[in-house]
């Protein structure tokens, strides 16, 4: 499977690239560890809203229905020194579990001797007290799989057949799409927006837009429409989805990926935003896309860590086109 390596915040290099280090914590919630057997009401999700990576693990949740099941639990922009923290504007004013405030106590709690990068989303353990995982991409698949015992029988990746979010016989495209969207998009507007050298700036967007007019090539195949690979949502959907939603309203402007918008200049990438994001059928669980997406949340994150003073841009209006 591709793992997704490169996170948001960390430094940018002296040759203007930006770069991250990989996620920490990578165990698995799965029947056969003996660490971390499935069960309900055990492990917990904290995100926030605002990020990317985390909406693909909160939008993976409502789509299989894992209320009930798995715990979330919110957490506010980061503080500048303690980093995510529980503020009571977002989501609740302490930690509901350990009535702590900031998430960094978590990520001590599981190690003391953690010194890497806080991030959300981070999927906790209440029995073990210790943190599962970290890295979204792996969460995303957990959620995806390994909760289905608790699931109706329609809802379990297993009996999904062809439109399960993996589907057998898709798997190697999936894949091949997912790394490729993955460097160039949902990580390469962070690698745009963050460079610090024209050169690094100049060559992450044009590599961003080469990525977007392919995809919206790929929409052209009739096999591929109405979704990335046809009459169902898979997981290509879910983890493209969180960052082309975020697209007109915070990394054009904000990460300075201005070259087109996705609402004027991509008409089936539109199509297909707009298909996911107004969907309030079965294929989209009542509506999950929608309920995930805060586009206040978004705005005002983004505009805190890229301009810095915290000044909110008007636009665009609307934030998402009409169906
Ligand atoms: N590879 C990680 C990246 C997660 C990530 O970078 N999250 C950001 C929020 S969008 C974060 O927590 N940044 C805080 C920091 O880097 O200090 C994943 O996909 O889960």
């Amino acid at each position: 499977m591709a793992i997704d390596p490169l996170p948001l915040g960390a430094s940018t290099e002296p040759d203007g690239n930006w770069r991250g280090m990989p996620s920490r914590f990578r165990n698995f919630v799965s029947k056969t560890s003996p660490h971390f057997p499935p069960e309900r009401d055990r492990y917990v999700l904290y995100y926030n809203a605002c990020c990317p990576w985390a909406h693909r693990t909160i939008l993976a949740h409502s789509l299989k229905g894992l209320a009930g099941i798995v715990q979330l639990v919110e957490a506010d922009a980061r503080d500048p020194a303690q980093g995510w923290w529980f503020s009571g504007w977002r989501g609740p004013d302490r930690c509901p579990i350990y009535g702590i405030r900031y998430i960094k106590e978590l990520y001590l709690k599981a190690d003391p001797k953690y010194n890497g990068r806080i991030t959300v989303p981070l999927l906790w353990d209440k029995t073990n007290q210790t943190i599962v995982n970290n890295e979204s991409s792996e969460i995303l698949r957990m959620f995806i799989e390994s909760f289905d015992d608790f699931l109706p029988p329609e809802k379990r990746e297993v009996n999904k057949g062809a439109a399960a979010y993996i589907p057998d016989h898709l798997r190697g495209e999936i894949e091949e799409m997912n790394a490729w969207v993955y460097d160039t998009v949902n990580n390469g507007v962070y690698k745009t927006g963050f460079a610090s050298s024209q050169h690094a700036y100049d060559e992450h967007v044009r590599k961003l837009f080469e990525s977007l007019d392919r995809l919206e090539s790929h929409l052209a195949d009739p096999r591929h429409q109405p979704y990335l690979f046809g009459p169902y949502i898979t997981e290509a959907d879910i983890r493209l989805y969180t960052t082309l939603i975020r697209f007109d309203v915070a990394y054009y402007t904000l990460f300075k990926c201005n070259l087109k918008m996705i609402r004027s200049d991509y008409p089936r990438l539109h199509a297909w935003l707009r298909r996911l994001y107004w969907s309030e059928g079965p294929e989209t669980a009542g509506g999950a896309f929608k309920q995930t997406t805060l586009f206040e949340a978004i705005k005002r994150g983004y505009s805190s860590v890229s301009a810095g003073n915290g000044i909110i841009p008007i636009g665009p209006h609307p934030y998402i086109l009409p169906p």
